[in-house]
């Protein structure tokens, strides 16, 4: 069911990027451009980032047509109308807290930070953004094995900074940023400009995914030796040591481990992106509600 539902609900369009630097250059500016185009579905709020507690409306319409469409057997028909609406409602209640807010997605690569943000965006109706997509397109290139091989990691991190730089002036926009992105501070002061969620996956489980699509777009896992899951595992397992803390930077944590145990299973595997997309709009509702109760509790003590 899960995958019907993952694809009935992303809506994700990229708008092509100029290129706006040379190859050799140092580090490409997203041109303005682009951002005059996006603004028509990224809608700037001048006063959107007090924490305060919002009023509510009523529930939105549902839209789950498409959800049905693309599903044939009964069970999978209700366990995804099912799970899309629980998703939309949910969504509902926390769109007033996140008050034009963007989400950046942060984890280790396959983590789903793309697959799981575009379900978010659909719901929310934000816009969808990939990082590592906008960096190619801001290099001129059409993958970021292309940037590491052509030019460096480093580039491609500067290229990426600026990137995240540009996103963080915008609002109502999901971020899935690159699983690297998180060690750079700066980034950071960009990122906490909106709602940042770490998707926290089991390593054995990062590596099931990236080998069954192969480590050729992913340069960092592909020069390990071995068959694709071992030289993911391998990588990946130094990459968490090295960036662990730096993860739990993020406002919110998703573990898939405590889905799975929620579930009362246990196994992370049976795991479909809706859950982990509902689990990332309860952790947001729960940060943003106790941020406005704070502050509320400060308005009225003066
Ligand atoms: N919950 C899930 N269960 C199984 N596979 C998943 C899940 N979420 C994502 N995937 C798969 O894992 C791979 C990596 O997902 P992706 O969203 O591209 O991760 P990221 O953007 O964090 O690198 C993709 O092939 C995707 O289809
Ligand atoms: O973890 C990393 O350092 C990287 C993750 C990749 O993004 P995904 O997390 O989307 O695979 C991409 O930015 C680049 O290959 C480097």
């Amino acid at each position: 069911m899960e995958a019907a539902a993952a694809m009935s609900l992303q809506t994700c369009s990229f708008i092509g990027l100029d290129k706006a630097g040379g190859r050799n250059g140092g580090s490409v500016k997203v041109p303005n451009r682009f951002w005059e185009k996006r603004r028509v579905q990224a809608v700037r709020f001048e006063d959107s980032w007090k924490f305060s507690a919002p009023v509510r409306s009523g529930h939105a319409e549902l839209k789950i047509s498409c959800c049905c469409k693309k599903n044939t057997g009964s069970d999978n028909f209700h366990n995804s109308v099912d799970g899309a609406l629980v998703l939309k409602r949910k969504s509902e209640d926390v769109l007033p807290y996140l008050n034009g807010r963007c989400i950046y997605l942060v984890g280790m690569m396959g983590s789903g930070k793309s697959t799981v943000g575009k379900i978010l965006s659909e719901v929310l109706g934000y816009s969808f953004f990939d990082s590592d997509k906008l960096v190619e397109q801001a290099v001129g290139v059409t993958s970021v094995a292309q940037i590491f091989k052509e030019h460096s990691e480093a580039f491609f991190r500067d290229n990426e900074s600026q990137v995240l730089k540009d996103l963080s002036s915008m609002h109502r926009l999901v971020v899935a940023t690159g699983g690297g992105a998180v060690i750079r501070p700066v980034n950071w002061k960009y990122m906490k400009q909106g709602m940042t969620v770490w998707l926290d996956v089991p390593l054995e489980a990062l590596a099931r995914r990236i080998a069954a699509v192969g480590t050729a777009s992913r340069p960092l896992l592909h020069q390990e030796p071995g068959d694709p899951y071992t030289k993911a595992f391998v990588k990946l397992t130094t990459l968490s040591e090295q960036r662990g803390k730096a993860y739990a930077n993020a406002h919110a944590r998703v573990c898939l481990e405590d889905i799975a145990a929620k579930q009362g299973h246990g196994d992370v595997s049976a795991l479909t992106p809706t859950d982990i997309a509902l689990e990332a709009l309860i952790k947001i509702e729960y940060v943003l509600t106790e941020d406005a109760a704070v502050t509320n509790s400060r308005y009225i003590q003066g």
